[in-house]
């Protein structure tokens, strides 16, 4: 669990443009009762996700909850619950509920498990700096961002290793990106792995650098610790990096070089920044990942909320990202309550596409936010054909926004297709564009196309 401070009150403790001092409380959830009894997550973060799935927060083993049953956030109303559409329910004095505001010694029954919230464990104070409502490219002007912003300034600059967990869509790789452009090392360069693409018969070569033979040495072929040298290395997704091969990571990381196949070693000066959205935590705990790897990983970690916990950054989200596509209209104040209503579970990047979609069918005269907002992952828009609307929008532009602008349709449109054509094989994907697995990765996740949403969309997955 993050160690994000949650704020529950604000104290102006210094004049305008001088840091504030906020105080942030803990709160438990713990199993009082079923398989589980006596687990609990005591945290200063606003949200805590419970179920079996091992990404949420509190893990539970009792057979009878489901995989993502039931969330509850602190907000300022109170602890919210949410049934997060579970299988058997969820429960309080008997009655099932969907929705509601815990009063204090409610014990809420999910399945055989029942659980007890206790607020306020302990209070401290924390400086935010008033006004930093961006940190590179993110965005976000509330409290909690805020306070993240700093912790990541602050981290930035003490060149440790970082770990950014969080669900997909909350900018965690514009957060690594941020960082290293706030580090020392923003002269060097800034590398990414994708973990999903690291199988063992690759990884020597591609990851693990130097333990390569010599005459790969003269053809140039550098491992992408050797290429971060000096720079930034981002291990995107790292808890998928299969359990193989964790020793190996480890060892780069202990000795901070890579062996040569030759026996001799390359010293390698690289700061690694990497990112999860599961719960690392609980797959040490179920021997999925190395603890020995997550505490060379988690040297400093943060946490990205989801955009549902902090509605109120939806309105500078939306403006900047708007500002960001270039288009060309206002949002009213019911199309933000609308935003402001929905619970976004692709995040900033589902915004992002919406607003894109939106941009494209104003053009039209065809705006309708809830159409876009019903099941906008289910809905990859990328099939939505781009040229209908795309002449009206760019002629307003320069050549070059234009030109990024089209570019961009057109990656939607070529990548869905592709995809649904070669019965979402990435393989076959790869044959058919001509692009490695890896551009191929990132650029259907530059153009927010996950490979599950397609398929949610052709029906193929549950
Ligand atoms: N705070 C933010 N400010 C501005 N834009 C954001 C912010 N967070 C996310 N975005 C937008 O969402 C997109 C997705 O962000 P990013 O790829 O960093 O998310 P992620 O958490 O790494 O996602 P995934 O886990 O799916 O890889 C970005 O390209 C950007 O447009």
């Amino acid at each position: 669990m993050s160690d994000k401070p949650e704020v529950t009150q604000s104290v102006m403790t210094e004049t305008e443009g001088r840091p504030v001092r906020i105080q942030v409380r803990e709160w438990t959830v713990e199993v009082s009762a079923g398989p589980d009894k006596g687990k609990k997550i005591t945290t200063q973060d606003s949200l805590v996700r419970v179920g079996s799935d091992s990404a949420s927060d509190l893990v539970l083993t009792d057979p009878t909850v489901s995989r993502r049953h039931l969330e509850i956030e602190r907000t300022a109303k109170g602890l919210l619950l949410r049934d997060l559409g579970s299988r058997n329910g969820t429960y309080l004095d008997g009655r099932q509920v969907i929705q509601v505001v815990l009063q204090s010694g409610d014990k809420v029954q999910l399945g055989k498990t029942k659980l007890s919230i206790k607020p306020d464990t302990r209070t401290t104070e924390v400086e935010v700096p008033s006004g930093a409502d961006a940190f590179g490219s993110l965005v976000g002007a509330s409290e909690r961002m805020r306070i993240l912003f700093s912790d990541l300034r602050r981290i930035a600059r003490e060149d440790m290793n970082l770990l950014i967990e969080g669900e997909t869509g909350t900018g965690k790789e514009l957060a690594a990106r941020a960082v290293h452009q706030h580090s020392a090392r923003r002269h060097g360069p800034f590398k990414v792995v994708d973990c999903n693409l690291i199988t063992e018969e690759k990884a020597e070569r591609e990851l693990f650098g130097s333990m390569r033979a010599a005459d790969d040495e003269e053809k140039g072929v550098r491992g992408v610790f050797e290429a971060a040298q000096g720079g930034t290395l981002f291990l995107d997704e790292v808890g998928e990096l299969p359990l193989a091969l964790q020793p190996k990571l480890l060892r780069v990381l202990e000795t901070r070089e890579v062996p040569t196949l030759n026996g001799g070693a390359v010293p390698v000066n690289v700061r690694v920044i990497a990112s999860t959205h599961r719960n690392l935590e609980e797959d040490v705990r179920q021997g999925r990942f190395r603890a020995d790897l997550y505490f060379r990983l988690a040297v400093a970690r943060v946490r990205l909320p989801p955009l549902r916990t902090r509605r109120d950054d939806i309105p500078v989200l939306a403006h900047s990202l708007l500002q960001a596509l270039k288009a060309n209209f206002e949002l009213t104040s019911q199309t933000l309550a609308l935003f402001e209503g929905y619970d976004w579970p692709g995040n900033v990047r589902e915004l992002r596409n919406v607003l894109e979609r939106g941009a494209l069918m104003q053009e039209t005269g065809n705006t309708s936010w809830l159409d876009f907002m019903a099941q906008p992952q289910q809905k990859p828009d990328a099939s939505a054909a781009p040229h209908t609307s795309v002449g009206a929008l760019v002629v307003g532009m320069n050549y070059h926004e234009a030109k990024d602008r089209v570019l961009a349709d057109f990656e939607r449109f070529y990548f869905a297709e592709v995809m649904k054509e070669v019965g979402f094989d990435m393989k076959a994907a790869e044959q058919r564009t001509g692009l490695s697995m890896q551009s191929l990765y990132r650029l259907l996740k530059k153009n927010g196309l996950r490979l599950k949403d397609l398929k949610n969309a052709e029906g193929l997955e549950k």
